[in-house]
C-alpha cells in the first residue's frame, strides 16, 4: 500500500490532498508520510524477530527533528556522522545509548561530546582516530566503546559517488590491516572493543555484495578470536536500495533472512544503519510549474524547486519519478525537461518526462524523503523550503520556510 496515492485522480499523502498542502504551506514543499516512515522502520525491525538487533536510522538521509522524533518513539537507534547530527538526535528525544558514530573526520570536540552523553559506540575509521579517541577518553576519565569500520574491498555495484567499500574509497580500515588495528586497540587503556562495522555503499539493489562483505568480516572475526578478541556486535551499515523507477530492491525481510543464515552460529547483536530504505519513499517534493518554454529542441517545464532543494539529479544523474498532482485538469500530454530556477545547466529534477501540465500546476517528485532536504542549500540565495509531516488527515509544519532575512542573519556588514 502506497500512502502517496491518487483518489479520483488527485494525489494524496495519506488523507491529505497535496494541492491543499501546497496552497496552505506554499511550494516548493517537502511532504513526509509518518505512516510510511513507521512502516519502513518496522520492516527492518520485524525482519530480525527475536534475534538481538538494533536498527540505527541514518540521520544524514533525513535529519528533520520531527522525523528523528518519529524514529525515537519507535525505539530506533541512530547512525550519526557529526556532532550536529548528535545534537539533533538528543533534541528529538533519541537515546544516546542507541547512537553509533561513523565518519572519517571526528574532531576532538565531537568525540568529547559523544563520550559525555554516552553513545553506544564509535565506528572508528582510522588508526589516527583510534589514538585520538583513546586520548580524549583518557582526559575525561572514560572508556570509549569502539567498533572498527572495516573496508572489505567489495564492489557494491552502485553509482561511484555513493560507493564506499572499495580500497580506493576514504572510508574505514582495509580488511587486510584490520586485525593489526584490533590488536592495537585491545592494548589502549581507554578503549573498549565492542564490535565491527562496515558500510559498503548506498542504493544497493542486490544482496550479494552485503553477503560477500559479511563473509569477509567473518573470516576476520575468526582471526580475532585466535587473538583473544571477541565482539558483541556486528554492524553491516546501511545501503539497502529503493525503487526510484523500475529497479527492484531486496526487501529487509530477505536481507535479514540471508544474514541470519550466516550469523545464526554467532552470538552477535546485529546493527543496521538504514537511511534511504526508510526515508526515501516516505517523502515527496511538491513543486509548481512557473513557466512552460518550448524551442526547436525541447519543451521545458520550469518549476520553482531547484538543485538547491534537491541535488540528487544534478550530483548523481539520479532518476526520480515526477508525477502530476491533479490529473483531472484538461491538459495535453507532452515530453518535458523539468528544470529549476538555478543558473546551472545541471539544475533539473528530471529529463524527458511525459507530463500533462500547464503553468501554475503542481508536480510531485517522488522518493524525495532521503537526501533531499538534508542536502539542500541556499545557493542562488534561495530560502530553504518548508517541510510538512502528514499523519492521517493532519498535516504538521515541521520546518517553516526560511525568510529572506534568514539568508543573511549570520552575516555582518563592514563598519
Ligand atoms: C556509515 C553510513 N551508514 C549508513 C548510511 C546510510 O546509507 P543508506 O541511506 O544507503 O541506507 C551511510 C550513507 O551511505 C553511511 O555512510
Ligand atoms: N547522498 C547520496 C547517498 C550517500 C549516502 C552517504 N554515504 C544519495 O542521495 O544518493
Amino acid at each position: 500500500m502506497d500512502f502517496f496515492h491518487y483518489k479520483n485522480d488527485k494525489l494524496y499523502a495519506e488523507d491529505c490532498a497535496i494541492t491543499s498542502l501546497a496552497e496552505e504551506f506554499g511550494t516548493p514543499l517537502y511532504v513526509y508520510s509518518k505512516a510510511t516512515l513507521e512502516r519502513h522502520w518496522h520492516a527492518f525491525d520485524n525482519a530480525f524477530g527475536d534475534y538481538p538487533h538494533l536498527i540505527c536510522f541514518a540521520v544524514k538521509s533525513n535529519s528533520n527533528i520531527a522525523v528523528l522524533q518519529t524514529m525515537a518513539r519507535l525505539g530506533s537507534g541512530f547512525d550519526i556522522v557529526s556532532q550536529g547530527e548528535l545534537e539533533r538526535v538528543l533534541t528529538a528525544g533519541g537515546e544516546p545509548g542507541k547512537v553509533v558514530f561513523s565518519g572519517v573526520a571526528k574532531t576532538v570536540d565531537e568525540i568529547a561530546r559523544a563520550l559525555e552523553v554516552g553513545i553506544r559506540c564509535f565506528n572508528v575509521e582510522s588508526i589516527a582516530e583510534l589514538h585520538r579517541i583513546n586520548e580524549v577518553a583518557g582526559k575525561l576519565g572514560k572508556i570509549a566503546p569502539i567498533s572498527l569500520r572495516v573496508n572489505p574491498d567489495v564492489d557494491a555495484h552502485t553509482h561511484p559517488y555513493i560507493s564506499t567499500g572499495l580500497k580506493e574509497n576514504k572510508f574505514g580500515v582495509s580488511v587486510d590491516q584490520a586485525r593489526e588495528v584490533y590488536r592495537l586497540a585491545v592494548k589502549l587503556p581507554h578503549i573498549a572493543i565492542t564490535g565491527m562495522d562496515c558500510h559498503i555503499g548506498s542504493q544497493l539493489t542486490e544482496l550479494q555484495p552485503f553477503l560477500d562483505t559479511a563473509d569477509r568480516l567473518l573470516v576476520l572475526i575468526e582471526q580475532l578470536k585466535q587473538d583473544g578478541i571477541s565482539l558483541k556486535h556486528l554492524d553491516l551499515g546501511g545501503g539497502l536500495g529503493v525503487t526510484y523507477s523500475d529497479e527492484t530492491a531486496p526487501h529487509p525481510t530477505d536481507y535479514a533472512k540471508a544474514l541470519l543464515e550466516k550469523l545464526q552460529a554467532y552470538n552477535f547483536e546485529i546493527i543496521l544503519e538504514p537511511g534511504r530504505a526508510i526515508s526515501a519513499n516516505s517523502g515527496v517534493l511538491v513543486t509548481k510549474v512557473e513557466y512552460i518554454k518550448t524551442n526547436e529542441a525541447r519543451n521545458f517545464a520550469i518549476v520553482d524547486a531547484g538543485m538547491n532543494d534537491m541535488i540528487r539529479p544534478a550530483l548523481y544523474q539520479a532518476y526520480m519519478n515526477i508525477i502530476e498532482v491533479d490529473r483531472t485538469l484538461p491538459r495535453e500530454k507532452a515530453v518535458y525537461d523539468v528544470v529549476g530556477p538555478i543558473c546551472e545547466t545541471s539544475d533539473f529534477l528530471g529529463k524527458k518526462r511525459e507530463l500533462a501540465i500547464a503553468a501554475g500546476d503542481y508536480l510531485v517528485q517522488r522518493s524525495a524523503g532521503a537526501y533531499g532536504a538534508s542536502m539542500s542549500s541556499n545557493y542562488n540565495s534561495r530560502p530553504r523550503t518548508a517541510e510538512v509531516m502528514v499523519d492521517g488527515d493532519k498535516a504538521f509544519l515541521i520546518r517553516r520556510r526560511e525568510s529572506y532575512e534568514n539568508l543573511w542573519q549570520l552575516e555582518n556588514l563592514l563598519p
